[in-house]
């Protein structure tokens, strides 16, 4: 068949992002004519590289409200929060063992804790409340003497909650413990302060917010001085704490990044929230059964996550080939388990398995959502009509109530 294939439509903002055009023009020089190896101290080459790298610094810092000096780069928030958690914890860690953590932080978070269980530190993993957030006096009660470190995430990359970093800076400095959030999915979506926020270290990643890829950076407040030992050693680079010739281009590019959300960020996320709010009443409008996951007021401005009962997210999926979202389930595995995050929330299996996670950014327009919204809808009216739980469900029948086979 000659059929015109359908343009697709990128609604999966949270896994990455285009990387602005405005980035890339501030980038290209860096790979040609301004090439030269940022260390290198004794030609101008090096000198022009290092001024580039020190701007991009700057602007780094700037978004976060922290001085360019409390800047270390890194190849992306899994590097930096690796750093920040091993780090802190085997420099802190013989006087203070205890590590605090949350059960829906990215994997990279989950993964260095375990690692540092297995060396013997002990880690408590708070849970969360069926919004996503967790509960500021369950934090309070874990906090003991052994604590050295608080690491919880600013903003979650699946169901986009926003936790309350001011509030868990405050407990933090009041307990004497270091506070690391990983900000990858907050970094351009909400305000963010370090001083104000009272946050020690902050993991950010340059391909979330329109930058390019394989560039990160990790904040370590320097007053009072927060100590980490490198991960990756060396030639001492970025004050020893992480060791490699900085990739100049990238980071021109991620400096720019910052800089576009600097001047642009407030326009943006009231754009992107309208959309949003758009998407989700269209949704309710047209389709019985579906629930938000995660609060829907402590939310990004990009983030939906739906549930659509009786339809398997998966198999949603497959009929909106031409709409790149992110279903909940398997999506960090081929294990087919739901999601991880949405399971901590309490939302039952049943409903885990028929989630999207539809993520709305910088190039979104209405009538892209439009699209969207119309083959999402037209596809889960089809699949629930080929759902005996469906039909089941529109017959009054309790489906909890019914008694599943051993499978
Ligand atoms: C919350 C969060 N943390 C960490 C990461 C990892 O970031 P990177 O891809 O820069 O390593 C991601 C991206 O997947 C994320 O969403
Ligand atoms: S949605 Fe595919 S395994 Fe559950």
């Amino acid at each position: 068949m000659n059929e015109l294939k359908a343009k697709p439509i990128y609604l999966d903002y949270q896994a990455t992002t285009p990387t602005d055009p405005r980035v890339v023009d501030a980038m290209l020089p860096y790979f040609t004519e301004k090439f030269g190896n940022p260390h290198s101290r004794n030609h101008s080459f090096g000198w022009e590289a290092e001024d580039a790298v020190e701007v991009a610094r700057g602007q780094v810092a700037k978004v976060i409200g922290a001085s360019a000096k409390e800047v270390i780069f890194t190849s992306g928030a899994t590097e930096s929060n690796n750093l920040a958690l091993k780090g802190v914890m085997k420099f802190y860690g013989k006087k203070k063992p205890h590590l605090i953590t949350v059960v829906t932080e990215h994997k990279c978070v989950l993964d260095s804790a375990r690692h540092l269980e297995q060396e013997g530190y002990k880690v408590t993993y708070l849970g969360v409340k069926d919004n996503g957030l967790i509960d500021l006096e369950e934090l309070k009660a874990a906090i003991t003497d052994e604590t050295a470190l608080v690491s919880v995430m600013g903003v979650n990359n699946e169901i986009g909650v926003i936790q309350p970093l001011k509030e868990i800076g405050a407990i933090c400095r009041e307990r004497k413990v270091f506070f690391h959030t990983d900000c990858a999915q907050a970094v351009g979506k909400i305000d963010l302060d370090v001083e104000d926020m009272n946050i020690d270290l902050m993991s950010i990643s340059a391909h979330k917010l329109y930058g390019p890829k394989g560039v990160g950076a990790l904040f370590v407040r320097r007053r009072p001085r927060v100590r980490v030992i490198a991960q990756i050693t060396g030639g001492g680079q970025e004050r020893g704490m992480r060791s490699g010739t900085l990739p100049t281009p990238l980071l021109v590019g991620f400096g720019k990044a910052c800089d576009i959300l600097s001047n642009e960020m407030a326009e943006e996320n009231a754009r992107i929230t309208e959309l949003r709010d758009y998407t989700l009443k269209k949704f309710r409008d047209r389709l019985a059964d579906i629930y938000l996951n995660g609060d829907e007021e402590a939310r990004v401005s990009g983030n939906l996550n739906v549930s659509f009962a009786y339809v398997e997210g998966e198999s949603l999926q497959m009929d909106i080939k031409n709409i790149a979202v992110s279903s909940g389930s398997a999506c960090t595995s081929a294990s087919l388990e739901p999601s991880y995050v949405l399971r901590a929330l309490g939302v039952d299996e049943e409903l885990a398995h028929t989630s999207l996670r539809i993520g709305i950014g910088r190039y979104t327009t209405k009538e892209e959502l439009d699209e969207a919204i119309e083959s999402i809808s037209v596809a889960v009216e089809r699949l629930r009509e080929m759902s005996p739980l469906w039909e089941m469900a529109q017959e009054g029948i309790d489906i909890k109530s019914i008694e599943w086979a051993e499978h």
